[in-house]
């Protein structure tokens, strides 16, 4: 079946972003929950964008790892910021892919005229998981908790044993496999042959290009500081192929053990939020329009069953998107590829260029071909920035749209996101 085209009648336009600098688990964000984080995103881009008191169409955003008190985080930190209380803001999910597939929402509401601005983002912290207590201890608990009278309760707080009192944390696993992302990714690695020193070589890039983009101004109205960070805390600007040559294997087994702690994401705290709106609404309040936001695409595949790695979807979702814009891989300025791990870029990159896997995989007649890497990822990416995970799309979408708005009018920009549960969210953004 043909894949319907876009509306391209009404444009959602970028309009800026904002987001605290990422920190490292249990660094100076320890004691900041994903709410005081969210918080701090959104009022960062109040001030710098005059958006107190008013009321958007929406606010999208959305954590991987919450706790169950926070069912509506992006409600909750509207009403802590100095946006009009009557804004209306929800959250989803949808893994690492959250951010950008919050921007996907808002700018679709936009396109169809159901919205005239809103802001999307995410945010997550892997210092404060939630910690649930053992299905045994909770099913006990919720007994002392109904008990009625004071006898009845300490009957039933005598059933708990020491054996009870075990606690659970998230873990950054695949439920259905058990195996970590990590894992999963050196599987990948393996099948496309992706080299430890390939891998090196584009994490000292990503943290080169985030340095020089730090140094250059460039992330001066992206970025703003939050208890005391004012540079994302993972950034090493004298990273070399030397230095991470000498890092131990984190992933993987034997000769297969490519992957390393410098060439995978860490572990990381943080907030990220993008200002969309119609051309309208941006004339209205003298916003200048950075990029629009053209069209997005999802997609999934079966890593249960061992049909591709769990972290390829977007070489599916991707070859889609082009279709329906009528664009080839070498149609862009710009590629963002979430740097997941080092691997993750580099067999996506592959499989593009796979004649086998563009032909049988994606029925395509011929391989999507190379890209330009000068155009990948030039102001870094998550492997020098760290990656919270539902903050990594609004990063992205915020600098993409800046770079994009700096080469011209026209220009292009491809965004590629994987997530766990094996799905990708991508998406095409174009310079105003
Ligand atoms: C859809 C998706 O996005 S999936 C991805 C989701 N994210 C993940 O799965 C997170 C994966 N990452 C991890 O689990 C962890 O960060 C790990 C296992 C890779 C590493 O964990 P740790 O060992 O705790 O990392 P740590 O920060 O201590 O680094 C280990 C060492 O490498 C060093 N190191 C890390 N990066 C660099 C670098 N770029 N240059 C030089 N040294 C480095 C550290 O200094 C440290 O050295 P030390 O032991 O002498 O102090």
């Amino acid at each position: 079946m043909a894949s319907p085209q876009p509306d391209q009648t009404r444009r959602a336009a970028i309009l800026g972003g904002n987001r605290i600098p990422f920190a490292r688990q249990f660094g100076p964000y320890a004691q900041a929950s994903n709410q005081d984080m969210l918080t701090a995103a959104i009022e960062g881009l109040v001030a710098r964008y005059n958006l107190g008191g008013q009321r958007l169409g929406e606010v999208v955003a959305g954590a991987v790892i919450k706790h169950s008190r926070d069912f509506n985080l992006t409600r909750e930190s509207v009403l802590g910021s100095s946006l009009d209380p009557h804004t209306p803001a929800y959250d989803i999910q949808q893994a690492c892919g959250t951010g950008l597939e919050a921007a996907i929402l808002v700018s679709n509401k936009i396109k169809l005229g159901q919205a005239e601005s809103g802001i999307a983002g995410g945010v997550d912290t892997s210092s404060d998981a939630p910690i649930t207590v053992s299905e045994k201890l909770r099913t006990k608990l919720l007994k002392v908790n109904r008990a009625k009278g004071a006898g009845a309760q300490l009957k039933a707080l005598g059933a708990i044993r020491p054996t009870d009192l075990g606690i659970e944390t998230p873990a950054n696993s695949e439920p259905r496999t058990g195996l970590s992302m990590g894992e999963h990714m050196a599987q990948t690695a393996k099948r496309w042959g992706i080299t430890r020193e390939a891998q090196d070589e584009l994490a000292v890039a990503s943290h080169r290009g985030l340095a020089r983009s730090y140094d250059e101004g460039f992330q001066d109205d992206l970025v703003t500081s939050f208890k005391g960070l004012a540079r994302d805390q993972n950034l090493r600007p004298d990273s070399s192929m030397e230095k991470l040559a000498k890092l131990k294997p984190a992933f993987g087994k034997g000769d297969d053990a490519t992957m390393t702690a410098g060439n995978s994401t860490p572990l990381t705290d943080g907030a990220s939020v993008v200002l969309l709106g119609s051309e309208e609404y941006a004339a209205e309040h003298g916003l200048t329009v950075q990029a629009y936001f053209v069209d997005g695409e999802t997609a999934a595949v079966d890593y249960v069953h061992g049909e591709e790695g769990l972290l390829m979807a977007p070489a599916y979702a991707v070859p889609r998107l082009l279709a329906r814009n009528g664009l080839t891989l070498q149609d862009f300025d710009y590629y963002e590829i979430h740097e997941a791990f080092a691997a993750t870029v580099l067999s996506t990159l592959k499989a593009w260029e796979d004649e086998d896997f563009c032909k049988d995989k994606l029925g395509l007649d011929a391989p999507l071909g190379s890209i330009d890497r000068d155009k990948l990822n030039v102001n870094g990416s998550s492997l020098a920035a760290g990656h919270p995970f539902a903050a990594t799309g609004g990063r992205i979408v915020a600098a993409l749209a800046k770079m994009l708005h700096e080469k011209g009018p026209g220009s292009r920009g491809l965004i590629s996101i994987c997530a766990a549960g094996g799905q990708g969210v991508v998406a095409i953004l174009e310079g105003a």
